[in-house]
Protein backbone atom coordinates (compact mmCIF):
# COMPACT_ATOMS: atom_id res chain seq x y z
CA UNK A 1 0.00 0.00 0.00
CA UNK A 2 1.68 3.27 -0.99
CA UNK A 3 2.81 5.27 1.43
CA UNK A 4 1.25 9.32 1.26
CA UNK A 5 2.77 12.63 3.22
CA UNK A 6 1.06 15.58 2.18
CA UNK A 7 2.30 19.19 2.37
CA UNK A 8 0.13 22.08 3.06
CA UNK A 9 -1.93 19.23 4.95
CA UNK A 10 -3.93 22.28 6.88
CA UNK A 11 -4.72 24.35 2.95
CA UNK A 12 -7.69 24.01 1.52
CA UNK A 13 -6.59 21.18 -0.79
CA UNK A 14 -4.29 19.60 1.67
CA UNK A 15 -7.43 18.79 4.12
CA UNK A 16 -9.28 17.10 0.96
CA UNK A 17 -6.23 15.37 0.25
CA UNK A 18 -6.03 13.68 3.33
CA UNK A 19 -9.92 12.62 2.79
CA UNK A 20 -8.97 11.47 -0.61
CA UNK A 21 -6.17 9.28 0.29
CA UNK A 22 -7.60 7.74 3.20
CA UNK A 23 -10.88 7.18 0.63
CA UNK A 24 -8.48 4.98 -1.66
CA UNK A 25 -7.11 2.79 0.91
CA UNK A 26 -3.58 4.91 0.71
CA UNK A 27 -1.66 4.66 3.88
CA UNK A 28 -1.18 8.61 4.75
CA UNK A 29 1.95 8.79 6.88
CA UNK A 30 2.54 12.18 7.40
CA UNK A 31 1.05 15.68 7.43
CA UNK A 32 3.28 18.65 7.21
CA UNK A 33 2.56 22.18 7.71
CA UNK A 34 5.22 25.25 7.41
CA UNK A 35 7.12 26.03 10.96
CA UNK A 36 5.07 27.40 13.40
CA UNK A 37 1.54 27.15 11.71
CA UNK A 38 -0.91 27.21 14.70
CA UNK A 39 -1.77 23.45 13.58
CA UNK A 40 1.29 21.66 13.97
CA UNK A 41 1.18 18.89 16.56
CA UNK A 42 -2.55 18.56 15.34
CA UNK A 43 -4.20 14.99 14.21
CA UNK A 44 -4.49 15.93 10.74
CA UNK A 45 -7.58 13.71 10.33
CA UNK A 46 -9.07 15.64 12.61
CA UNK A 47 -8.52 18.79 10.79
CA UNK A 48 -9.44 17.71 7.50
CA UNK A 49 -13.20 16.40 9.14
CA UNK A 50 -12.42 12.79 8.36
CA UNK A 51 -11.72 11.81 12.17
CA UNK A 52 -8.60 10.37 13.97
CA UNK A 53 -5.54 9.44 11.76
CA UNK A 54 -2.87 8.73 14.04
CA UNK A 55 -0.97 11.26 12.34
CA UNK A 56 -0.18 14.56 13.72
CA UNK A 57 0.86 17.67 11.73
CA UNK A 58 4.38 18.19 11.34
CA UNK A 59 7.12 20.45 10.61
CA UNK A 60 9.76 18.41 10.22
CA UNK A 61 10.46 17.98 6.27
CA UNK A 62 13.44 15.72 6.71
CA UNK A 63 11.89 13.56 8.81
CA UNK A 64 8.29 13.66 7.02
CA UNK A 65 9.99 12.89 3.51
CA UNK A 66 11.71 10.12 5.32
CA UNK A 67 8.78 8.07 6.31
CA UNK A 68 6.92 8.48 2.98
CA UNK A 69 6.91 6.96 -1.03
CA UNK A 70 5.34 9.92 -2.38
CA UNK A 71 4.82 13.47 -1.18
CA UNK A 72 1.89 14.91 -2.83
CA UNK A 73 2.72 19.28 -2.43
CA UNK A 74 0.14 21.31 -2.62
CA UNK A 75 1.72 25.31 -1.44
CA UNK A 76 3.25 27.90 -3.50
CA UNK A 77 5.84 27.53 -6.14
CA UNK A 78 9.09 28.05 -3.94
CA UNK A 79 7.87 25.14 -0.81
CA UNK A 80 7.60 23.11 -3.64
CA UNK A 81 10.84 23.65 -4.81
CA UNK A 82 11.95 22.72 -1.93
CA UNK A 83 10.59 20.23 -0.92
CA UNK A 84 11.58 18.34 -4.52
CA UNK A 85 14.81 19.08 -3.40
CA UNK A 86 14.60 17.35 -0.83
CA UNK A 87 12.69 14.32 -2.25
CA UNK A 88 15.80 13.97 -4.77
CA UNK A 89 18.17 13.71 -1.95
CA UNK A 90 16.41 11.30 -0.13
CA UNK A 91 14.95 9.14 -3.54
CA UNK A 92 11.29 9.50 -2.96
CA UNK A 93 8.23 10.55 -5.54
CA UNK A 94 6.83 13.66 -5.52
CA UNK A 95 3.50 15.32 -6.83
CA UNK A 96 3.28 18.79 -7.23
CA UNK A 97 -0.43 20.96 -7.70
CA UNK A 98 1.02 24.24 -6.66
CA UNK A 99 0.48 26.75 -9.05
CA UNK A 100 2.64 30.63 -10.03
CA UNK A 101 5.67 28.67 -11.10
CA UNK A 102 7.89 30.94 -13.32
CA UNK A 103 9.40 29.65 -16.17
CA UNK A 104 12.78 29.42 -14.62
CA UNK A 105 10.95 27.93 -11.61
CA UNK A 106 9.42 25.81 -13.93
CA UNK A 107 13.48 24.81 -15.22
CA UNK A 108 14.61 23.85 -12.29
CA UNK A 109 12.07 21.49 -11.30
CA UNK A 110 12.43 19.52 -14.87
CA UNK A 111 16.37 19.54 -13.48
CA UNK A 112 15.72 18.40 -9.83
CA UNK A 113 13.02 15.69 -11.14
CA UNK A 114 16.06 14.39 -13.42
CA UNK A 115 16.47 12.49 -10.02
CA UNK A 116 12.98 11.14 -9.21
CA UNK A 117 9.83 10.64 -10.35
CA UNK A 118 7.91 13.41 -10.21
CA UNK A 119 4.43 15.05 -11.36
CA UNK A 120 3.91 19.26 -11.60
CA UNK A 121 0.45 19.53 -12.70
CA UNK A 122 -1.13 22.97 -12.55
CA UNK A 123 -4.71 20.77 -12.71
CA UNK A 124 -5.09 17.24 -11.40
CA UNK A 125 -9.01 16.80 -12.46
CA UNK A 126 -9.82 14.58 -15.46
CA UNK A 127 -12.36 17.27 -17.03
CA UNK A 128 -9.90 19.97 -17.38
CA UNK A 129 -6.90 17.55 -18.69
CA UNK A 130 -9.73 16.82 -21.32
CA UNK A 131 -9.72 20.19 -22.10
CA UNK A 132 -6.12 20.91 -22.36
CA UNK A 133 -6.70 17.83 -25.11
CA UNK A 134 -9.63 19.07 -26.94
CA UNK A 135 -8.22 22.35 -26.96
CA UNK A 136 -4.87 21.55 -28.89
CA UNK A 137 -7.49 20.15 -31.57
CA UNK A 138 -9.95 23.23 -31.86
CA UNK A 139 -7.09 25.71 -31.95
CA UNK A 140 -5.44 23.57 -34.96
CA UNK A 141 -8.27 23.11 -36.70
CA UNK A 142 -9.58 26.70 -36.31
CA UNK A 143 -6.09 28.19 -36.86
CA UNK A 144 -5.78 31.66 -37.16
CA UNK A 145 -8.99 33.39 -38.46
CA UNK A 146 -10.47 33.06 -34.73
CA UNK A 147 -9.38 35.45 -32.11
CA UNK A 148 -8.66 33.40 -28.92
CA UNK A 149 -9.52 35.03 -25.00
CA UNK A 150 -9.02 32.75 -21.95
CA UNK A 151 -11.23 33.94 -18.86
CA UNK A 152 -10.57 32.45 -15.00
CA UNK A 153 -12.73 32.75 -12.24
CA UNK A 154 -11.79 31.78 -8.41
CA UNK A 155 -12.44 32.69 -5.22
CA UNK A 156 -10.73 35.64 -2.98
CA UNK A 157 -8.13 33.86 -1.03
CA UNK A 158 -6.40 32.70 -4.06
CA UNK A 159 -2.41 34.12 -4.45
CA UNK A 160 -1.65 33.58 -8.08
CA UNK A 161 -2.66 34.79 -11.68
CA UNK A 162 -3.86 34.30 -13.89
CA UNK A 163 -4.24 30.41 -13.17
CA UNK A 164 -2.06 27.99 -13.52
CA UNK A 165 -4.98 26.06 -15.81
CA UNK A 166 -5.73 29.05 -17.52
CA UNK A 167 -1.76 29.36 -18.65
CA UNK A 168 -1.71 25.84 -19.46
CA UNK A 169 -4.43 26.69 -21.78
CA UNK A 170 -2.79 29.37 -23.19
CA UNK A 171 0.09 27.33 -23.98
CA UNK A 172 -1.56 24.67 -25.35
CA UNK A 173 -3.72 26.81 -27.84
CA UNK A 174 -0.27 29.36 -28.47
CA UNK A 175 2.06 25.91 -29.17
CA UNK A 176 -0.74 24.17 -32.04
CA UNK A 177 -0.89 27.59 -33.59
CA UNK A 178 2.66 27.52 -33.80
CA UNK A 179 2.93 31.02 -31.34
CA UNK A 180 4.85 31.47 -28.72
CA UNK A 181 2.63 32.16 -25.44
CA UNK A 182 4.85 34.31 -23.66
CA UNK A 183 4.89 36.55 -26.77
CA UNK A 184 1.45 36.16 -27.59
CA UNK A 185 -0.16 36.58 -23.58
CA UNK A 186 -1.80 39.87 -22.86
CA UNK A 187 -2.75 40.27 -19.19
CA UNK A 188 -3.70 43.67 -19.37
CA UNK A 189 -5.87 46.15 -21.80
CA UNK A 190 -6.47 49.98 -20.40
CA UNK A 191 -6.98 53.33 -21.97
CA UNK A 192 -6.27 53.79 -25.78
CA UNK A 193 -4.62 50.37 -25.65
CA UNK A 194 -4.57 50.05 -29.66
CA UNK A 195 -6.67 47.25 -31.61
CA UNK A 196 -6.91 43.90 -30.79
CA UNK A 197 -3.54 42.34 -32.59
CA UNK A 198 -4.30 38.79 -34.72
CA UNK A 199 -1.48 36.62 -32.60
CA UNK A 200 -2.11 37.80 -29.08
CA UNK A 201 -4.65 35.55 -26.52
CA UNK A 202 -5.90 37.42 -23.89
CA UNK A 203 -5.68 36.23 -20.47
CA UNK A 204 -8.34 37.85 -17.82
CA UNK A 205 -8.69 37.11 -14.02
CA UNK A 206 -11.97 36.94 -11.71
CA UNK A 207 -11.61 36.88 -8.14
CA UNK A 208 -14.29 36.61 -5.93
CA UNK A 209 -16.41 35.03 -2.64
CA UNK A 210 -15.93 31.08 -2.82
CA UNK A 211 -15.46 29.88 -6.78
CA UNK A 212 -13.43 26.64 -6.52
CA UNK A 213 -12.45 27.13 -10.41
CA UNK A 214 -13.96 27.96 -13.93
CA UNK A 215 -12.17 28.02 -17.02
CA UNK A 216 -12.98 29.86 -20.65
CA UNK A 217 -11.61 29.42 -23.24
CA UNK A 218 -13.25 31.63 -26.19
CA UNK A 219 -12.77 31.09 -30.04
CA UNK A 220 -14.02 34.00 -31.75
CA UNK A 221 -14.80 34.31 -35.48
CA UNK A 222 -16.75 36.64 -37.57
CA UNK A 223 -20.38 35.90 -36.60
CA UNK A 224 -19.83 32.56 -34.55
CA UNK A 225 -17.54 32.08 -31.18
CA UNK A 226 -17.14 28.24 -29.83
CA UNK A 227 -16.85 28.46 -25.52
CA UNK A 228 -14.68 25.84 -24.81
CA UNK A 229 -15.68 25.38 -20.73
CA UNK A 230 -15.24 23.76 -16.95
CA UNK A 231 -16.57 24.29 -13.90
CA UNK A 232 -15.35 22.80 -10.42
CA UNK A 233 -17.95 22.22 -8.10
CA UNK A 234 -16.11 20.81 -5.36
CA UNK A 235 -12.07 20.56 -4.67
CA UNK A 236 -12.59 16.54 -4.53
CA UNK A 237 -11.36 15.57 -8.28
CA UNK A 238 -8.70 17.63 -7.90
CA UNK A 239 -7.45 15.66 -4.62
CA UNK A 240 -8.53 12.40 -6.05
CA UNK A 241 -6.73 12.93 -9.03
CA UNK A 242 -3.39 14.03 -7.06
CA UNK A 243 -3.86 10.61 -4.81
CA UNK A 244 -4.20 8.76 -8.72
CA UNK A 245 -1.45 10.28 -9.73
CA UNK A 246 0.61 9.45 -6.31
CA UNK A 247 -0.41 5.69 -6.93
CA UNK A 248 0.45 6.37 -10.48
CA UNK A 249 3.97 7.71 -10.25
CA UNK A 250 6.03 5.40 -7.47
CA UNK A 251 8.23 3.07 -9.43
CA UNK A 252 8.27 4.91 -12.90
CA UNK A 253 11.68 6.35 -14.03
CA UNK A 254 13.11 9.58 -12.72
CA UNK A 255 11.75 12.23 -15.20
CA UNK A 256 9.04 15.00 -14.98
CA UNK A 257 5.33 13.96 -15.71
CA UNK A 258 2.39 15.59 -15.88
CA UNK A 259 -1.54 14.52 -15.42
CA UNK A 260 -1.82 13.69 -19.26
CA UNK A 261 0.74 10.99 -18.58
CA UNK A 262 -1.04 9.73 -15.50
CA UNK A 263 -4.57 9.59 -17.14
CA UNK A 264 -2.96 8.11 -20.67
CA UNK A 265 -3.76 11.46 -22.44
CA UNK A 266 -1.07 11.89 -24.25
N1 LIG B 1 -3.17 21.30 -9.36
C1 LIG B 1 -4.44 21.37 -8.95
O1 LIG B 1 -5.31 20.56 -9.34
C2 LIG B 1 -4.81 22.44 -7.98
C3 LIG B 1 -3.86 23.32 -7.57
N2 LIG B 1 -4.13 24.22 -6.58
C4 LIG B 1 -2.99 25.02 -6.13
O2 LIG B 1 -2.54 24.49 -4.88
C5 LIG B 1 -1.95 25.52 -4.11
C6 LIG B 1 -2.58 25.54 -2.71
O3 LIG B 1 -3.94 25.91 -2.83
P1 LIG B 1 -4.88 25.97 -1.54
O4 LIG B 1 -4.92 24.63 -0.87
O5 LIG B 1 -6.14 26.60 -1.96
O6 LIG B 1 -4.06 27.01 -0.62
P2 LIG B 1 -4.03 27.13 0.97
O7 LIG B 1 -3.37 28.43 1.26
O8 LIG B 1 -5.39 26.85 1.53
O9 LIG B 1 -3.08 25.91 1.42
C7 LIG B 1 -1.68 25.92 1.36
C8 LIG B 1 -1.17 25.40 2.68
O10 LIG B 1 0.25 25.26 2.61
C9 LIG B 1 0.78 25.77 3.82
N3 LIG B 1 2.20 26.09 3.73
C10 LIG B 1 2.79 27.29 3.46
N4 LIG B 1 4.14 27.17 3.54
C11 LIG B 1 4.40 25.89 3.90
C12 LIG B 1 5.61 25.18 4.17
N5 LIG B 1 6.82 25.77 4.07
N6 LIG B 1 5.51 23.87 4.50
C13 LIG B 1 4.30 23.27 4.61
N7 LIG B 1 3.13 23.91 4.38
C14 LIG B 1 3.17 25.20 4.02
C15 LIG B 1 -0.11 26.96 4.10
O11 LIG B 1 0.05 27.47 5.41
P3 LIG B 1 -0.23 29.06 5.67
O12 LIG B 1 -1.68 29.26 5.35
O13 LIG B 1 0.08 29.24 7.08
O14 LIG B 1 0.68 29.79 4.74
C16 LIG B 1 -1.47 26.36 3.83
O15 LIG B 1 -1.96 25.65 4.94
C17 LIG B 1 -2.15 26.81 -4.91
O16 LIG B 1 -0.96 27.07 -5.65
C18 LIG B 1 -3.29 26.47 -5.85
O17 LIG B 1 -3.30 27.24 -7.01
C19 LIG B 1 -5.34 24.29 -5.99
C20 LIG B 1 -6.35 23.46 -6.39
C21 LIG B 1 -6.17 22.47 -7.43
O1 LIG C 1 -6.15 27.95 -6.36
C1 LIG C 1 -7.10 27.21 -6.70
O2 LIG C 1 -8.11 27.09 -5.99
C2 LIG C 1 -6.98 26.47 -7.97
N1 LIG C 1 -5.85 26.53 -8.61
C3 LIG C 1 -5.50 25.82 -9.78
C4 LIG C 1 -4.98 26.76 -10.84
O3 LIG C 1 -4.35 27.78 -10.52
O4 LIG C 1 -5.17 26.48 -12.02
C5 LIG C 1 -6.52 24.82 -10.23
C6 LIG C 1 -7.94 25.06 -9.81
O5 LIG C 1 -8.58 25.85 -10.78
C7 LIG C 1 -8.10 25.62 -8.42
Amino acid sequence: MVKIAVCGAAGRMGQRIIVAAKEAGCTVSGALERPGHELVGQDAGLIAGCGVLGVNISDDLNAVVAGCDVLIDFTTPKVSLKNLEVCALKKKSIVIGSTGFTPEERALAAELAKEIPAVLAPNMSVGVNVCFKILKDVAKTLGDDFDVEIVELHHNKKKDAPSGTAVRMGEVVAEALGRDYNQVANYHREGICGERTKEEIGMQTVRGGDIVGEHTVYFIGMGERIEISHRAMTRDMFSRGSVRAAQWVVGKAPGLYDMQDVLGLK
